[in-house]
């Protein structure tokens, strides 16, 4: 990896960024224009906070991780500041960012051998929260990191792309701009945009009905808790692609109400039925972790006390046992002092997991 890596926005993203680079050994560099953002980073440990009218020394790489917005301005200002630098960028969006960079291009601003330094890039990984303080190195392990070259991007700037991703632990997937934002507009997009419509309807909900929740609307509607002025300019930025894809939720809304406004005509359950097994068949399809096609993995629920250390002592019972933990949830029973923890294994390894922990005297349902 070329450096020091330079990472201009020091949010959640650059920050993260940096955290996981200099915990693989590289030299971080960090600039953002909130003074306030830059410190915190530095704080943390994200790199060593310089300004960019004299980063020295000169960045090997550039890592862009402002807003949508203005992440094609700190491209191309990049680009011609560091004339040796490869530059790579992390915003949600890339056909639309990747245009104005060869806009600048075509106005002179740049040139087209200067443009060939730029990779554009997206990583998967993030959450609800903004800003440095939320910022973890480990953000990104076992994500997808997306790399977006064009035949003119330098085989340098794509190495540099893969090497930043795989220092990060991210699995590392290449598409072209168009096919990434397509793909983001059904995978993430729209996800986003339904989770925060269905917590709008929630605004007038009076709070004894809110007292009611569980999981069900927690888990659909955590991601309604961002940014919103980061989505306005994602959801801007890639409207081409989002739009038919709310064409197609709308249809099923249409007919999920037309359906549900005569539930007891004939064949109205069925269509009911149908719908949710649509819903099955394309949760089935999301990978599992690593990437790795969905598995069906076996649950094991256990219930621990609501008193400090219980989760820590069941994790180590598990470890005993030599079981791995795929994926693991915890709920709380609402009202009573205990919790109900969601252990996931490989099928095999289920009950030699329940034996183990009953043997231990803990409490599987
Ligand atoms: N939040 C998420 O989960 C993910 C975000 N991204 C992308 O990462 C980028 C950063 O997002 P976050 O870190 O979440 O946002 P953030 O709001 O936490 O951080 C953005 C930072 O950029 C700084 N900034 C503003 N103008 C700038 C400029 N001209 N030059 C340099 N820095 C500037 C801001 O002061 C702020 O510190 C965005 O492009 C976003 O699309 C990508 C994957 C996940
Ligand atoms: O919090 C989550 O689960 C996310 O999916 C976060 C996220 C937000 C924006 C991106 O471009 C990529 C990932």
């Amino acid at each position: 990896m070329p450096q020091p890596v330079l990472v201009r926005g020091t949010g959640l993203l650059g920050t993260s960024i940096g955290l996981g680079l200099r915990a693989a050994g590289a030299e971080v560099l960090l600039a953002d224009p909130s003074p306030s953002a830059q410190a915190v980073a530095e704080d943390i440990g994200a790199g060593r906070a310089v300004d960019p009218e004299d980063a020295s020394p000169a960045p090997g790489l550039v890592v862009v991780a402002a807003p949508p917005d203005v992440t094609a301005d700190v491209v191309v200002d990049s680009l011609r500041r560091w004339p040796a630098a490869l530059v790579l960028d992390i915003a949600s969006i890339k056909g639309r960012i990747l245009e104005q960079v060869r806009d600048a291009a075509a106005r002179g601003v740049v040139s087209d051998d200067d443009v060939s330094r730029y990779l554009p890039t997206h990583p998967m990984a993030g959450s609800e929260r903004s800003g440095p303080v939320a910022a973890r190195g480990t953000l990104f392990t076992a994500s997808p990191w997306v790399l977006c070259p064009s035949p003119d991007t330098r085989p340098e700037a794509v190495a540099a792309g893969e090497a930043v991703a795989r220092a990060l632990q991210a699995t590392v997937h290449r598409m072209d701009v168009a096919a990434h934002d397509a793909s983001v507009a059904l995978i993430s997009h729209l996800p986003q945009i339904v989770a925060s419509l269905v917590a709008a309807r929630l605004q007038g909900t009076p709070d004894a009905s809110l007292a009611l929740a569980g999981n069900g609307l927690r888990d659909t509607t955590r991601i309604a808790g961002s940014d919103p002025q980061l989505w306005v300019q994602i959801l801007a930025g890639n409207a081409e692609h989002i739009v038919p894809a709310l064409h197609g939720l709308r249809a099923d809304v249409e007919r999920l109400i037309a359906t549900l406004e005569a539930p007891t005509a004939p064949g109205a359950r069925l269509d009911v039925a149908r719908l949710m097994a649509e819903g099955n068949a394309g949760r089935a399809r999301i990978p599992g972790k690593h990437g790795a096609p969905p598995q069906a993995f076996a649950l094991v629920t256990v219930i621990v006390d609501d008193t400090p250390g219980q989760l820590a002592a069941l994790f180590e019972e598990i470890g005993r046992a030599g079981v791995n933990v795929e994926d693991m949830r915890l709920d709380h029973a609402s009202g009573y002092r205990v919790g109900m923890v969601d252990v996931s294994v490989l099928p095999g390894r289920r009950d030699e997991l329940v034996s183990a922990l009953t043997d231990a005297g803990w409490k599987v349902v």
